[in-house]
């Protein structure tokens, strides 16, 4: 681990109901940086995350955010993290304006001050009921409930599947934008691979609990390229995965030629070939 990882992982391991659902996962995230956590249904990116929050106890493992171990975070450490969930359920009797004042007392920073950028994007009623509130409307808030005291570390699980196109298209500005002022480091699950291209810096592919893939977003058609097959063994680079498609993935980027131009390498492209 470096002094600048916000987070890292060592050999994460964690079995349920005697079935291994993370297997020996290590990587660590650059302050500063967005990252996407990818993955088929089931994959295991939901584990992850709970086990990097403490919610869920690992088998074997080390890890430490923010500089601190997950197992002793304290007080402090725990109010510069921001985790935005699935979904958020239960807690309905509460109205937003009560759940927001209430979250806040837990908060061991007094100095933080809120940012209204959030509720103003979220655009919810602080007396509405929670078990009113729509999906979306619940997906919002718990955007809000993570991001309002700017957090330096921020996790968020599948965040923008149930939001509205403008909400989305919203958030998405926001949050590269707010990660570059403040040098945040955000790790973020979606399965929405296109919305995640325009801002992650890097992408993490996990497939049954087995890390596939780690790769920079701006080596993807420059270290590595996507060839018909019949281009690629003449390529001199060396083979990543051959996918169903037909098409190469390899690593060694020699320059295109306009014979054997590189097919179109987009992480979606890269996400099929890898999980298929
Ligand atoms: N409490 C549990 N007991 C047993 N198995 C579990 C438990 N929770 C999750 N699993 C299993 O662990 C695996 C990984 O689940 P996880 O929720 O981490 O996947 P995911 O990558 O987040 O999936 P999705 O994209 O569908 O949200 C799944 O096969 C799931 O059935």
């Amino acid at each position: 681990m470096f002094m600048r990882d916000a987070v890292s992982i060592l050999n994460l391991t964690k079995i349920l109901d005697g079935r291994p659902i993370l297997n020996d996962v290590s990587f660590a995230l650059r302050t500063g940086t967005i990252t996407a956590l990818l993955g088929p249904n089931g994959a295991g990116k939901t584990t992850l995350l709970g086990c990097l929050l403490g919610l869920l106890a690992p088998d074997a493992g080390d890890m430490t955010l923010l500089g601190e171990p997950t197992e002793r975070l304290s007080p402090a450490t725990r109010s510069r993290i921001g985790f935005v969930p699935q979904s958020l359920t239960g807690l309905g009797w509460f109205h937003v304006q009560e759940l927001l004042t209430y979250v806040a007392s837990y908060r061991d920073r007094p100095e933080d001050r809120e940012d209204p950028v959030w509720m103003q994007w979220a655009a919810l009623a602080p007396q509405a009921r929670i078990r009113s509130l729509s999906g979306g409307e619940r997906q919002r808030l718990a955007i809000v409930l993570a991001m309002r005291f700017s957090p330096d570390l921020i996790f968020l699980d599948e965040p923008i599947a149930s939001l509205d196109p403008q909400a989305r298209y919203d958030f998405m500005r926001l949050l590269p934008g707010y990660v570059r002022r403040r040098n945040a480091t955000v790790l973020i699950s979606s399965h929405i691979l296109s919305d995640l291209e325009a801002f992650c810096d890097r992408y993490l592919i996990l497939d049954r609990g087995t890390l596939l893939m780690d790769v920079e977003a701006e080596a993807l058609g420059t270290r590595y390229r996507r060839l018909p097959a019949h281009a690629a063994a003449a390529s001199g680079g060396r083979e990543v995965i051959a996918a169903a498609d037909g098409s190469v993935w390899i690593d060694g980027h020699a320059g295109d030629t306009e014979a054997e131009p590189s097919l179109p390498a987009s992480i979606e492209h890269l996400f099929l070939a890898l999980t298929r």
